[in-house]
């Protein structure tokens, strides 16, 4: 029985502004999105049934799951009478502000693609990420974007490799609440993306990890003031830079001296729950068949 893998990579923002609310109540940004090298792993085979298997139970496995909700999705548009089993092995952590399940979702779109033989164009894997969640075109590109509209609209830009060290303390945060809190709290952006980008095209990681910054970081660190601190203590073990990720609450810190990035990998292991030694990657998906 033929059978698809594939690695799902999670992303980071390497900046995130928040510039208004739209009339159907989501934000428009302006944000660089970059590929990590911090994958969930998934595995496709055709069956009668729809079917999602979760290494962690705290996921999921019907209608909510979004690997399910692509799916469904496919099988309507396609007229798809048949159904298949997905082995999910999660590492990616939850609502972490990875991208974790729209980088499942974009994953399932390419393996049924394929699985299905649906010989989906470009345009029709966007519109169906798109209807998922606003991550979900990314994860299907993945890479170095430059993003804009609810982070669809694209520009590809090329980042010089950095290794980065992330650290989720451990609370779930719920993406809406946070854009919500946002407009309640009436913040005013700090427009960090085009230094960003600029400091990109330039390929200079010193001047790039001296701009990250995230709008969204303003609302999650007051009510996880555990966000400030992971900051003090990554600057203070040697990281060049250092931001929230999404709508958090990972904190990465970007380090050009790989003894120091171990060193803090050591210390930091020890007083929280997910410490990740990562790098920049050039792909949001690989897939093997
Ligand atoms: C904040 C970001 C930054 O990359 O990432 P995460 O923290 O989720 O990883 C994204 O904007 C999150 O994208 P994603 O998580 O796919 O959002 P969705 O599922 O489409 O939307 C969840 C909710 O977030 C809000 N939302 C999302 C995106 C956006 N541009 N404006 C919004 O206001 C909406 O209230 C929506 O109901
Ligand atoms: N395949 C999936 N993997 C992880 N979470 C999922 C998945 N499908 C649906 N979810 C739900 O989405 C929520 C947030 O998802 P996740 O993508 O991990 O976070 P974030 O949006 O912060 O990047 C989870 O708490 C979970 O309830």
């Amino acid at each position: 029985m033929k059978k698809i893998k594939v690695k799902a990579y999670a992303k980071i923002n390497l900046s995130l502004d928040v510039l208004g609310k739209r009339e159907d109540g989501y934000h428009e940004i302006s944000t660089v999105m970059q590929s990590i090298d911090l994958a969930d792993i998934l595995e496709f085979e055709k069956n009668e049934i729809v079917k999602v298997f979760c290494s962690d139970h705290r996921v999921p496995e019907g209608e909510d799951n979004l690997i399910v909700k692509v799916i469904n999705l496919l099988k309507e548009k396609y007229q798809k009478k048949e159904g298949v089993l997905v082995k999910l092995n999660k590492k990616i952590p939850l609502a972490a502000g990875l991208a974790g399940g729209s980088a499942d979702a974009a994953a399932t779109i390419v393996a049924l693609d394929k699985l299905w033989n649906l010989n989906m164009s470009k345009e029709e894997k966007k519109e169906i990420a798109l209807k998922v969640g606003a991550d979900v075109p990314f994860c299907l590109e993945g890479g170095t974007k430059l993003a804009k509209g609810i982070g669809e609209i694209f520009e590809n830009l090329k980042v010089p490799s950095m290794s980065l060290l992330l650290v989720k303390p451990d609370i779930e945060i719920s993406t809406k609440e946070i854009y919500d809190k946002w407009d309640r709290l009436n913040f005013k952006s700090h427009h960090a993306t085009f230094l960003v980008a600029q400091a990109i095209q330039e390929g200079n990681i010193y001047k790039i990890a001296e701009n990250i910054k995230n709008d969204l970081e303003l609302v999650t660190s007051r009510e996880c003031e555990v966000i400030n601190q992971i900051k003090e203590e990554l600057l203070k073990k040697g990281a060049l830079g250092c931001a929230m990720s999404g709508s958090g609450p990972t904190v990465y810190g970007i380090f050009d001296d790989l003894e120091r990035l171990k060193r803090a990998y050591e210390d930091l292991k020890e007083v929280y729950s997910f410490v990740f030694f990562s790098k920049t990657i050039d792909k949001g998906l690989e897939l093997y068949e």
